[in-house]
């Protein structure tokens, strides 16, 4: 068998073309197809992969990276000088911008690239954020949004398996639909409508997790998955409908606050820096979760009105506005969990 020449090898060739927001990779079938024998292809690939495999540094996968979480996680993960950060994003409700302070650091490269589409690409760990998280955003093209979780996820479980990379999922608590048990609790299995305008959201991210689980229990890849609970910072879009972002700016702009009936909804809010430690915490430690990450204060819509409207634009209006079909009544994390495995527990409040 004749040693892998750099340009031969798919993974390197691949790596190769990789430069900063130029290129999008393709799938190789080739390497490590079950089908095909590495003999019949003239490439001493474990051979190749050692050779990878004996970097000192930690090479990180980011999908969904130039959005509102996946940014800040990458400004955590730069902050190591042996990470290396690789970021696939079809900027659909990212931007550039977010991440443009790494553009050129020699350990950064970023891709456009849909994940609902193979991808291949060296690493050793994967943080899953793709997707898009408003709802007024995933609602837009339902079915891509589905793909996104569903084929996404697939094609980065299928990369975890052939490069036995571990990889984290960013589930939501919307898994847990409009909730009958509160707090919840990671044990709770959800109330989820199945055929209704969230769906491709809600049961999209539930497929996801089955998928995540399967692959773990099937074929041993190291998987993390984080409960994410509803969370705000700097870089939200600031049309992108969420509802803290929403009040900001309307305060801002001095238009009434558009509170959604009846207004008595409530949400626990988890600020950004607070979520990004938790997921790192997560993919660092031992336990595969799913693990819930969110702040456990908890507000009605109106009180949430109320806060912005004092701390930003007293003479702001606060209106009443119709709501959108399965829009929980409750929501609110049990943390016990995150604090028992990770030792993790969030440090900023909501007035902060
Ligand atoms: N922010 C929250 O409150 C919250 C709560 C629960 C879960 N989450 C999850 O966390 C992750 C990040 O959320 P966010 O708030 O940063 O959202 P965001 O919309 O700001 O970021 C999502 C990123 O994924 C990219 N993306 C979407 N579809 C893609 C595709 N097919 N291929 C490649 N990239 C794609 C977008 O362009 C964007 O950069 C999402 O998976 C979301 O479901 C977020
Ligand atoms: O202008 C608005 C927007 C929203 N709302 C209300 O605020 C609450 C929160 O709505 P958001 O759109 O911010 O977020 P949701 O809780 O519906 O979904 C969120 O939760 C979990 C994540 O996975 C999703 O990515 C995220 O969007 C809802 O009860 C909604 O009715 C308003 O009262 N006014």
């Amino acid at each position: 068998m004749t040693n892998v020449q750099a340009s031969n090898c798919p993974l390197v060739a691949d790596e190769a073309r990789l430069s900063n927001g130029a290129s999008t990779t393709r799938c190789k079938p080739l390497l490590l197809s079950p089908i095909l024998r590495h003999e019949d292809v003239g490439v001493n690939v474990e051979q190749g992969m050692r050779g990878w495999r004996s970097r000192t540094n930690m090479r990180i996968l980011v999908t969904g990276g130039t959005g509102f979480i996946g940014s800040h996680l990458v400004d955590k993960l730069m902050e190591k000088e042996k990470n290396e950060v690789i970021v696939a994003d079809n900027y659909f409700t990212g931007s550039k911008d977010n991440l443009k302070k790494w553009i050129g650091h020699p350990r950064f490269e970023l891709i456009r690239h849909g994940i609902q589409l193979c991808f291949l690409c060296p690493v050793d760990q994967i943080y899953h954020l793709a997707c898009p998280a408003s709802p007024i955003f995933y609602k837009y093209n339902s079915v891509k949004t589905i793909k996104t979780n569903v084929m996404g996820t697939l094609n980065m479980l299928g990369l975890a398996k052939r490069l036995r990379a571990r990889i984290l999922f960013t589930s939501t608590s919307e898994v847990y639909g409009d909730p009958l048990e509160h707090p919840q609790k990671e044990t709770y299995w959800g109330n989820v409508n199945p055929i209704g305008v969230r769906s491709c959201y809600d049961e999209g991210k539930r497929m996801a997790e089955t998928l995540m689980f399967d692959y773990y229990r099937q074929y041993g890849i190291e998987i993390r998955i984080a409960t994410i609970f509803n969370t705000y910072g700097q870089r939200m879009n600031i049309d992108d409908g969420r509802v803290v972002s929403n009040f900001i700016a309307q305060a801002i702009r001095n238009e009434p606050l558009t509170v959604q009936l009846p207004g008595t909804q409530t949400r626990s809010f988890c600020y950004v820096s607070d979520l990004v430690d938790g997921l790192n915490q997560l993919m660092e430690g031992t336990d595969a979760g799913p693990i819930n990450l969110g702040n456990p204060g908890e507000f009605t819509m109106k009180e949430l009105a109320k806060a912005v409207q004092e701390l930003i634009n007293p003479e702001v209006q606060i209106s009443e506005v119709e709501n959108t079909l399965d829009d929980a009544r409750q929501r609110k994390p049990d943390i016990t969990k995150a604090k028992e495995v990770l030792g993790w527990e969030p440090k900023v409040n909501l007035h902060e």
